[in-house]
């Protein structure tokens, strides 16, 4: 699929990492480093604006590297890109770890993944079609 992208910041376009890769690693676009303290979040920018096709939207993840050796994930993860969004394309990082963690230029924060999503049109009933699972649900399964 190819979509237009503005990129303002100073470096270059996202990559898939490897042949099969469902993330675009997104790199931070910023003229100085930002320190990360505990339970501390930033808004990170990275520079790029984008136009997805409607039924498309892009959601922000956290890389697991960064989660595992530093702490370092996104906040409202998966942050949610709306195919009307012309905007920066920005990275919400908390650092859940006890140390500081220094965000350097052009670091690859956060990864993105493109996916197709459905509008739906509200169908108001009474009631609802009965099932096996019924309303059971948080841990129901599997008990005696
Ligand atoms: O991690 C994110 C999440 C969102 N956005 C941008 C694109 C998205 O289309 C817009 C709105 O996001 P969302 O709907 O999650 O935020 P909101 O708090 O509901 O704001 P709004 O009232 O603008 O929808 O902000 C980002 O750049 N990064
Ligand atoms: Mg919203």
């Amino acid at each position: 699929m190819i979509v237009k992208v503005v990129n303002k910041s100073k470096h270059q376009l996202p990559e898939y990492q490897t042949e099969s890769s469902a993330g675009l690693d997104l790199r931070a676009n910023i003229e100085d480093k930002i320190t990360l303290k505990p339970l501390q979040r930033a808004l990170v920018p990275t520079g790029l604006f984008m136009e997805l096709a409607q039924g498309h939207e892009a959601q922000i993840r956290p890389r697991s590297g960064l989660a595992y050796k530093h702490g370092i994930t996104v906040l409202n993860s998966p942050g949610t890109i709306d195919a009307d969004y012309r905007g920066e394309i920005k990275i919400l990082l908390v650092n859940l770890s006890e140390e500081e963690f220094v965000i350097e230029d052009g670091e690859r924060v956060a990864q993105m993944v493109i996916a197709k999503h459905e509008q739906i049109q509200w169908l108001p009933v009474d009631t609802l079609e009965d099932s096996t699972r019924s309303a059971g649900g948080f841990g129901s399964t599997g008990k005696k």
